[in-house]
């Protein structure tokens, strides 16, 4: 099974998950597009749910496929997000915002009453870190901002380096919400809930990739097939 076949598996497992009636978060990234395909198909048979989108370009997808949109304005409180991770760790821990969508999947996901998390297994990890961690940070003032964060970082004794996000032809990457992304290379982050407690503090720190406390249930694909994982206390 190739990778994005594992993908698949993992959002049939949560499209399983969704009910008639349902007011959706849905999420970004190359797992959260699969699940957009096959909840249009199921919209398409007579599922009727109403999905808030985590990005502009999930929201094109849906557009594009059939699967009715409303704003997080219009609908404040939702059932359930699916979205995607970029790791996952025993206790749920999870980084996001590969895709530079984390700011508006932080929101959407704490609007809602349950979080899956859908992934293929190369995304679990013991400890985070192996990823950059996304740091989205207001363009006003950000080479103070960036400062703030390595101050901290050498704090908590995390070393590394960041970088601003380009996109391929070079230009400063911009979130829907027009703020700047710092990827940010720690190395392994041992307390991630001192870290993005910390984060938090930094006046220019818009949001950061570390969601905790969201996801209550993983749904992870592997060559035989996706399984249901709970968090680990
Ligand atoms: O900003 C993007 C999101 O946090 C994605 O959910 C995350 O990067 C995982 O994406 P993918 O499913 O493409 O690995």
């Amino acid at each position: 099974m190739d990778a994005r076949e594992m993908k698949i598996k993992a959002a049939a497992a949560a499209l399983e998950h969704v009910e008639d009636g349902m007011r959706l978060g849905i999420g970004t990234g190359s797992t959260a597009e699969e699940f957009v395909r096959l909840l249009a198909e199921r919209v398409a048979g007579g599922l009727k749910v109403q999905g808030v989108p985590t990005s502009e370009r999930t929201a094109r997808l849906c557009l594009e496929l059939g699967v009715p949109l409303k704003s997080l304005d219009e609908l404040p409180e939702l059932d359930l997000t699916i979205d995607g991770a970029d790791e996952i760790d025993p206790q749920f821990r999870l980084v996001k915002g590969g895709g530079g969508a984390l700011l508006r999947e932080k929101i959407v996901a704490a609007a809602s009453t349950r979080m899956i998390v859908i992934a293929d297994e190369t995304k679990l990890v013991e400890t985070l870190g192996a990823f950059p961690l996304p740091i989205e940070i207001n363009t006003f003032g950000q080479a103070s901002t960036r400062l703030a964060i390595e101050r901290l970082a050498s704090e908590l004794g995390l070393s590394g380096s960041m970088k601003l996000r380009t996109r391929s032809d070079e230009s400063l990457f911009m979130t829907d919400g027009g703020h700047l992304i710092l990827d940010a290379s720690f190395g392994r982050i041992p307390d991630a809930d001192a870290l993005a407690s910390r984060l938090n503090q930094i006046p220019g720190v818009v949001e950061h990739g570390l969601f905790i406390n969201l996801a209550s249930l993983a749904i992870i694909a592997g060559p035989a097939g996706a399984r249901v994982m709970e968090p680990k206390n």
